[in-house]
């Protein structure tokens, strides 16, 4: 197998983060589940969430999801804290040939607002289910992450039904596009509604993070809540393929 990737689980708010970290999580995303793919927690919220967890786990990597582009049209963005990644979508902007303008200028206004002298990094998101989404297609987000100064992609569903990561982009596609990302420099993490019996297909890919909320939840309800048990399962499945 390639390098083991990292756990990482989104997470509303500090009760959830602390479970998550306990539970064996790399990497902590804070996001509302219920407003989206990247729903944002509300500003204050994420503070206070982020404070609490860096006392209780302070080697925790976190990462924030700041909605979408679209979101953002005429609405000043809060304070936030500094974290080390922060994410937004591009959904809707397929028919907008500015998108890239419009996307790296609502970057510059949350990044004014964080805390702190240190600018965040952008993970770039590529919604796999693109035509859903109505966002730009896989290969022109990667060229423009990597000309815009992100430090690494996301490749997620946008739809949170039935449809998961590998319904849309097959395990060889996959593989080449982690290659391509990977030697731009870029971290890569995949995630789309993946399940213990997706860990060894994702493994192999090579992807650096691994992310989940759905398979973190009771019952894999994404809208529900966290459990430690499921994700220390997530886990284990990741532990166990590393071990052979
Ligand atoms: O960043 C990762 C997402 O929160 C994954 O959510 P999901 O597992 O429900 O698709």
């Amino acid at each position: 197998m390639p390098h083991p990737p990292r756990l990482l689980v989104s997470v509303r708010n500090a009760e959830e983060a602390g479970i998550a970290a306990a539970a064996g999580a790399d990497l902590i995303d804070f996001k509302e589940p219920l407003q989206g793919s990247l729903g944002m927690v509300e500003p204050a919220t994420l503070r206070e969430s982020v404070a609490c967890l860096r006392q209780q786990f302070p080697e925790c990597v976190i990462s924030a999801a700041c909605g979408e582009v679209l979101d953002w049209d005429g609405i000043a963005a809060g304070v936030l804290p500094a974290v080390q990644y922060l994410k937004l979508g591009l959904a809707g902007l397929a028919s907008h040939s500015d998108w890239k303008v419009r996307w790296t200028k609502v970057r510059r206004t949350l990044s004014a607002g964080v805390e702190g002298s240190e600018s965040p990094s952008w993970i770039a998101v590529a919604y796999v289910d693109n035509e859903l989404a109505q966002s730009p297609p896989v290969e022109e987000v990667i060229a423009a992450a990597f000309e815009t100064g992100c430090v690494g992609m996301l490749f997620d569903t946008c739809s949170k039904g039935e449809g998961r990561l590998l319904d849309y982009l097959s395990e060889e596609r996959l593989i080449s596009l982690t290659a391509e990302i990977q030697q731009l420099g870029l971290l890569v993490a995949a995630a789309g509604r993946l399940s213990i019996d997706d860990v060894s297909r994702v493994c192999q890919t090579g992807v650096d993070i691994i992310a989940i909320r759905s398979a973190a939840c009771l019952d894999g309800d994404r809208g529900g809540s966290i459990s430690s048990e499921a994700i220390e399962r997530f886990r284990t499945a990741m532990e166990c393929l590393v071990e052979r």
